[in-house]
């Protein structure tokens, strides 16, 4: 075994981990993921939930990584790694949705960020209809920061989808009261707005975070590079709402640095622009 002298903390680079599904295209789940990691400064890491057969244009095929495989993944990385942070995005169904609890609840990782991801932009389900509620009763209340989009908030909370921003704010406390230690409520759906608006909601605070609406096709894996950015960040932030506000910050770049991509025929990718962390 070796054995490595401890770095001051400023000078260590956190360990990130992502537990999601796969896109070949390299524009959602654990890719976009571990890009959305390198270009915030850390050292990516990730344990797979499903294979999709996805791209630009669509999800053609799904196929699941059976819970033992998942907890396998996760136990044999974090017997020998140390993570600072962790982002949850496609879970596919409740037995995988309970192999990940267990392994939160034994190791206790610290900067859990889910993003409840259920449907993907072309309307394939990516976590089956009756894992919503094991979701929601077993790991949401213990993450420490929840991002769903609208379509996601209305289904946890098992309400219709609300229509304006006006509605967040009681629609991110209603989450709260479900046992969300802080939530990203993200307005991205919301697109007769002028403005790209996600709420943050934290201890005792509620903050908007606005950007300009970015006139763009390539708006495939916009939720998963923001909440990976968020969990990269967090390790080298005082507090949630500096790494979300810088999550967001860098996610709009991505966003405005793809009209220099050229990748595939339908939603293209943002691109993942290596910044100063
Ligand atoms: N055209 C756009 N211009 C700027 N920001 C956008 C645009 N589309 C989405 N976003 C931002 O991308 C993030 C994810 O958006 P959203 O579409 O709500 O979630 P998801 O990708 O999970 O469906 C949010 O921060 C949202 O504000
Ligand atoms: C494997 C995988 N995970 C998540 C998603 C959904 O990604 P998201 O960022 O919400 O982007 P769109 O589906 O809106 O493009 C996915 N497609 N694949």
């Amino acid at each position: 075994m070796t054995t490595r002298a401890a770095l001051p903390g400023s000078d260590r680079v956190p360990n990130v981990l992502s537990i999601a599904g796969t896109d070949p295209s390299g524009g959602a789940g654990v890719q976009a993921d571990l890009k959305a990691f390198s270009a915030n400064g850390a050292y990516g890491m990730s344990a797979v939930t499903a294979l999709v057969a996805q791209t630009t244009t669509g999800v053609a095929e799904v196929r699941e990584v059976p819970p033992e495989f998942v907890t396998a993944q996760l136990t044999t990385l974090l017997d020998d790694v140390r993570v600072d942070a962790v982002k949850i995005g496609m879970l596919a169904n409740a037995e995988v949705i309970r192999a990940v609890v267990a392994v939160l609840d034994r190791y206790a990782p610290p900067h859990v960020v889910l993003d409840p991801v259920m449907v993907a932009k072309s309307g394939h389900r990516l976590l089956a209809d009756e894992a919503v509620a094991v979701l929601r009763d077993e790991l949401l209340p213990r993450v420490d920061l929840i991002t769903p989009n609208l379509p996601e908030a209305a289904d946890l909370l098992g309400e219709p989808e609300i229509t304006g921003s006006a509605e967040m704010a009681a629609q991110a406390q209603r989450l709260a009261d479900l046992g969300a230690k802080q939530v990203l409520l993200k307005g991205g759906h919301l697109r007769a707005e002028p403005a790209s608006a996600d709420l943050f909601r934290g201890d005792g605070e509620v903050r908007w975070l606005r950007s300009e609406r970015i006139d763009t096709a390539n708006d495939h894996g916009t939720g998963c590079t923001l909440s990976a950015a968020i969990a990269a960040l967090r390790p080298r932030r005082s507090d949630w709402a500096t790494a979300v506000r810088d999550g967001k910050d860098y996610l709009t770049g991505a966003l405005r640095a793809a009209e220099r991509l050229d990748v595939g025929r339908g939603h293209g990718p943002v691109h993942h622009f290596h910044r100063w962390w």
